[in-house]
């Protein structure tokens, strides 16, 4: 008998023009409901180790808001650039999603605020938190990261933040209903402590919502209706820092990592892994260029993975490489 395995393998796609945008720091991706590419970057500010106080308030308001689309969207084949938004908004650019209807929900930690912008609109729809005011009530974040709406309920979850330890979830007007989460204790980070949360991936179908838990260089996963911890993927291969995850139905789950530190062995990288069993199936890096700090993953449905770099400022593609091997048995 003869067995068809297919083994897939991902591979930058370097037909890709994508690479030659001139962005920003390229901070959040995602795919609309067209299956095109939505990016979203900070134009000519830059997060450094001047633009926070120790209080984490944003130091460089002076600088007034980017002044160029910071929401573009791209044809996923060609880059093309189709349409563009959110100029005269934004400071600090960081989490973006798109939600079933097309509308666009970012995060901004200068503002430390949540934003919900229709595709064609210029003001947003609805805002979360206080400007440029950090706190950790039910109306104040701090610097959050992501964002992310339940298709089924409409509920919203932000993972808040660099200097917070907790996932919010609000009513889909923007009320709050409740959160979980607390900082790592020294020494353990046991589940529902959080070091960054930074990255989330909402799995509809399995009624979870997985989160990067970038310091503690795992991914966490709960149950959207009571934040109930569900499990921990984490590898050695990750190294320290995990930035990014995106799940694709069929139970694929793509992350991101961060750069090694010093004498460390774990390279950056992109990981394939089976949702259901956590091991990780494919590892990737790009041909043209290198990962600095992969900051966002998005797939879609046909395997096609998108990585953004906030220092790298590069948006590259990435296709799966179907491999039939025969073998006869
Ligand atoms: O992590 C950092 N930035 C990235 O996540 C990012 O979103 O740019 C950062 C840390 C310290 C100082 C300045 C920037």
């Amino acid at each position: 008998a003869e067995i068809l395995d297919q083994d897939f393998h991902i591979e930058e796609a370097v037909e890709w023009t994508g690479l030659d945008l001139k962005l920003g720091q390229v901070s959040g991706l995602a795919l609309d409901p067209e299956n095109n590419l939505v990016v979203f970057h900070r134009g000519d500010h830059v997060w450094d180790e001047n633009s926070f106080d120790s209080k984490f308030v944003y130091q460089q308001r002076g600088l007034g808001p980017i002044e160029q689309d910071t929401i573009i969207v791209l044809n996923p084949s060609n880059a093309e650039l189709l349409h563009s938004t959110g100029k005269s908004l934004f400071y600090l650019p960081h989490g973006l999603s798109v939600d079933k209807n097309g509308n666009y929900w970012v995060t901004d930690v200068a503002l430390h605020q949540v934003f919900k912008l229709g595709a064609k609109d210029k003001e947003p729809l609805l805002t979360l938190g206080v400007p440029l005011q950090p706190g950790s009530d039910k109306n104040h974040f701090c610097q959050p990261t992501d964002v992310a709406v339940d298709p089924v309920t409409g509920s919203i979850y932000v993972s808040d933040g660099y200097c917070n330890s907790r996932i919010v979830q609000f009513s889909p007007s923007g009320l709050y209903v409740m959160q979980w989460g607390e900082e790592t204790s020294l020494g353990r980070s046991g589940p529902g402590q959080f070091s960054i949360p930074h990255s989330l991936a909402l799995i509809p179908d399995l009624s979870q919502l997985c989160v990067a838990d970038r310091e503690n260089g795992r991914i966490q996963c709960f149950r959207l209706e009571t934040g109930e911890f569900t499990r921990e993927i984490k590898h050695k291969a990750f190294g320290r820092e995990l930035f990014a995850v995106s799940y694709i139905p069929g139970g694929l789950l793509f992350a991101v990592n961060g750069m090694p530190y010093p004498g460390e062995a774990e390279s950056v990288q992109g990981f394939v892994m089976n949702f259901s069993t956590g091991e990780i199936i494919d590892t990737f890096i790009p041909l043209r260029k290198s990962f600095e700090m992969p900051h966002d993953i998005v797939a879609s449905e046909d395997r096609t993975v998108f990585v953004g770099d906030v220092h790298a400022k590069a948006v590259w593609k990435f296709a799966s490489v179907e491999k039939l091997e025969h073998r006869s048995v």
